[in-house]
């Protein structure tokens, strides 16, 4: 199977170095990253769980190049954040990172194919047919590709959602809560299809989420507790996951 990334396998795709990130000021500075060091390496599913309010959105928006860290070194492959233009980080967002959000966030007027596509068209990069048939046969999206997101059931459009994120075949892809908005058949669909996309196209994939089944798909589980880094698991199980997150205070496993 062609692979979806230039980066070797074991090399690192995306890291944050002893990352901190506050908001506001003075009386009403929350610490949201309390130093924060961790590396995501290519090839690898990875899971960033933890309490509400412990940091993952953060951490994931740091990371993405969506928000500043306070402190600290974020990098995307070999390219580090800190001193990048606005536009260069668009740019690098643009052509090195896929996203998967709760939301699908989709454009309605437009067709699956052209949803699919539209990250490339927007930058003007060449379209590979090739990997494109590979990626939607595989997705099951043949005969949804003329339909409209209305057209199509919300697991549908969150497989749309990830053949755009991997038809540019980016660094990494992340992901929002990726199946916060399906029923479980629905995202066993998208997990299974997130695991494929690491195990058969080489690509690396990190997804924040509340769920310790979703997490049990993932190599990895990373645990945030108020800003901070607090434990790790590898190819864990769910009720693994669960046992973890109800030390963290979170029993209901959301
Ligand atoms: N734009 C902001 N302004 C001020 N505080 C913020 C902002 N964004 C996040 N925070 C605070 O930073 C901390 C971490 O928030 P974050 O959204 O990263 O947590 P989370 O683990 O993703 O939570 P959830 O699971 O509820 O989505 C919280 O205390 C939150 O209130």
């Amino acid at each position: 199977m062609t692979s979806a990334t230039e980066l070797p396998q074991g090399s690192v795709a995306a890291s944050a170095q002893h990352v901190i990130k506050k908001y506001g000021a003075g009386d009403t500075e929350v610490q949201a990253l309390r130093d924060v060091s961790i590396d995501f390496h290519a090839g690898q599913f990875t899971a960033i769980m933890g309490p509400s309010g412990s940091g993952k959105s953060t951490l994931m928006h740091c990371l993405a190049g969506l928000d500043d860290a306070s402190s600290g070194v974020v990098r995307i492959g070999d390219v580090t954040l800190e001193g990048l233009s606005d536009k260069e980080v668009t740019r690098l967002r643009r052509d090195r990172i896929g996203f998967v959000f709760q939301a699908f966030n989709l454009v309605p007027t437009l067709t699956a194919r052209e949803n699919i596509t539209l990250p490339l068209d927007i930058a003007g990069r060449a379209l590979d047919q090739e990997w494109f048939d590979t990626v939607v046969d595989r997705l099951g999206l043949r005969d949804r590709l003329t339909h409209r997101p209305s057209e199509l059931s919300g697991g549908q459009q969150q497989r749309v959602a990830c053949a755009r994120a991997l038809v540019g075949r980016p660094d990494i892809i992340f992901g929002d809560e990726p199946t916060g908005n399906l029923d479980s058949r629905s995202s066993s669909e998208v997990l299974s299809i997130l695991r494929a996309a690491v195990d058969e196209f080489g690509q690396t994939v990190v997804i924040v989420t509340h769920d310790p089944r979703a997490a049990s798909y993932a190599d990895r589980v990373v645990f945030l507790a108020d800003g901070q880094l607090v434990h790790e698991l590898h190819k864990p199980k769910a009720d693994d996951v669960f046992a973890v997150m109800r030390g963290l205070g979170e029993d209901e496993g959301n």
